[in-house]
């Protein structure tokens, strides 16, 4: 069953907890420590560890699965990783859209059918203005050069895209309700901002039209990751 793109009812439903942590033992602690989370990002640090274990612990508790696996190659490669990742049934699952749109397709022709939607990751949330300009040598503004990705993914057939929640407005109002933003780079008010250089804070993510906010350090890091969540959760 394809997911909701839009969870109206409650604000707790649209975020997604990113469980960067190394093992699947510490990702299970931190599930059963949070039952209220009903969607978890399963990212590369946590997959290279242990691969599928956690995504089948995950289904064991009827979770929701973001698999950010950010793949990123030639069409037949990242196809094929895409039709072997449907197995799992995550209902999210991540390529670059910087792939190019043969690849995109690629990947959208197999997964066509399976539960499994594709999300296409435009410009990382840690990049900024200036290192696109400087490191990246684009001349486009990040808003621009975000929204040619994700104008790409959508002529590509994908479900969604992954950018910070400052290029979720514009887009939203061009691409209309049907078109999935999940929007890392989501810091409430006062938290440490990390590497991430493009941010928001959870009320302002949702207000800028983004269907789901994925939120990592500022629970899972938490000294209290349940209080954490709960604070977040008011605060929507
Ligand atoms: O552009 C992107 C794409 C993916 N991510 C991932 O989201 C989480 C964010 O974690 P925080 O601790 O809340 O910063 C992390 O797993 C990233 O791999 C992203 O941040 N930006």
């Amino acid at each position: 069953m394809k997911i909701n793109l839009n969870p109206e009812t409650d604000p707790q439903s649209k975020i997604i907890v990113a469980m960067d942590v190394p093992s699947a033992t510490e990702a299970i602690n931190l599930c059963d420590r949070l039952p209220q989370v009903g969607f978890w990002k399963v990212g590369l640090e946590l997959f290279i560890a242990d691969g599928s274990t956690i995504l089948r612990e995950l289904k064991a508790r009827d979770k929701k699965i973001f698999l950010d696996l950010k793949l990123h190659d030639i069409p037949n490669t990242v196809g094929s990783a895409c039709r072997v990742a449907t197995k799992y049934g995550a209902d999210f699952l991540t390529i670059h859209a910087s792939g190019g749109s043969a690849m995109m397709r690629a990947a959208q022709a197999e997964v066509q059918g399976s539960s499994t939607q594709l999300l296409a990751v435009s410009l990382l949330t840690s990049i900024s203005a200036t290192e696109l300009a400087t490191d990246l040598k684009v001349s486009l503004e990040v808003s621009e050069y975000v929204s040619k990705l994700v104008l790409l993914a959508q002529e590509s057939g994908l479900t969604g895209a992954v950018c910070s929640p400052h290029e979720v407005k514009n887009l939203r109002s061009q691409l209309g309700d049907d078109f999935c933003f999940v929007t890392p780079g989501v810091r409430p008010a006062g938290a440490a901002v990390g590497d991430q250089s493009r941010v928001m804070t959870p009320k302002e993510a949702i207000a800028a039209g983004a269907n789901y906010l994925v939120i990592g350090r500022p629970i899972v890091a938490a000294p209290d990751p349940v209080a954490a969540w709960e604070k977040i959760c008011q605060e929507l």
